[in-house]
């Protein structure tokens, strides 16, 4: 039995994650989704709450036959106890799945097997591209699953999008 971990923000959920999903699923047994700065939302950069993300998620990953567990993670300003913090929330995995350089630093380095994976059409395939498009009132369902359209769609998800980008200037590192 192999148990992997896959860590994101998740804002939101999209096509790209869904491919890296579905190719890592052949590896693995049972997926943790470890939902990163759990406690970040109401911004540019990270506008959904962990409990939209939940949503998205598991509605998601119904689609596929495995056990899955989402699992917020709140940051920490301490990277040397990040993955500490990352197990006391998590059920055991095996295996850690992240393209993301620190994460892969600190899991390698705490002797923790990580795989990455190619990106996959990733031009449009990106939260940043995603929220951009929900924005300016472009074309986003194409870039997310169906079951995560219908999440945003039900929480106005949108509407928020645009209310932050006019007010927000705390999140406008994008
Ligand atoms: N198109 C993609 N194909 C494969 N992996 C992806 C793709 N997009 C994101 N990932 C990976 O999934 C993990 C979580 O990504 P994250 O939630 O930060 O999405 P993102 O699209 O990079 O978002 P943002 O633009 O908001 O930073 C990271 O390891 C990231 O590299
Ligand atoms: N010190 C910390 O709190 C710390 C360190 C590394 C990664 N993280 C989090 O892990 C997640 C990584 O996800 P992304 O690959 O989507 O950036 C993010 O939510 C990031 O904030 C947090």
């Amino acid at each position: 039995m192999t148990r992997g971990f896959y860590i994101g923000r998740f804002q939101p959920y999209h096509e790209g994650h869904h491919a890296m999903v579905d190719r890592i699923r052949e590896e693995i047994d049972e997926l943790v989704v470890g939902i990163g700065s759990a406690d970040q939302s109401h911004t540019v950069r990270n506008p959904f709450t962990a409990g939209e993300r939940i949503m998205m998620i598991t509605k998601a990953l119904a689609e596929f036959e495995m056990t899955t567990y989402a699992v917020p993670i709140e940051d920490l300003n301490r990277n040397s106890v990040w993955v500490s913090h990352v197990q006391s929330m998590s059920p055991n995995f095996d295996v850690a799945y992240s393209n993301n350089p620190l994460v892969v630093r600190l899991f390698e380095e705490a002797g923790i097997e990580v795989r990455q994976s190619p990106m996959f059409q990733r031009e449009e395939f990106e939260g940043t591209e995603v929220r951009t498009r929900m924005a300016a009132g472009g074309d986003w369902e194409s870039l997310v699953p169906r079951t995560v359209a219908e999440v945003i769609g039900e929480i106005e998800g949108v509407e928020r999008i645009q209310r932050i980008t006019e007010t927000d200037t705390n999140g406008t590192d994008e």
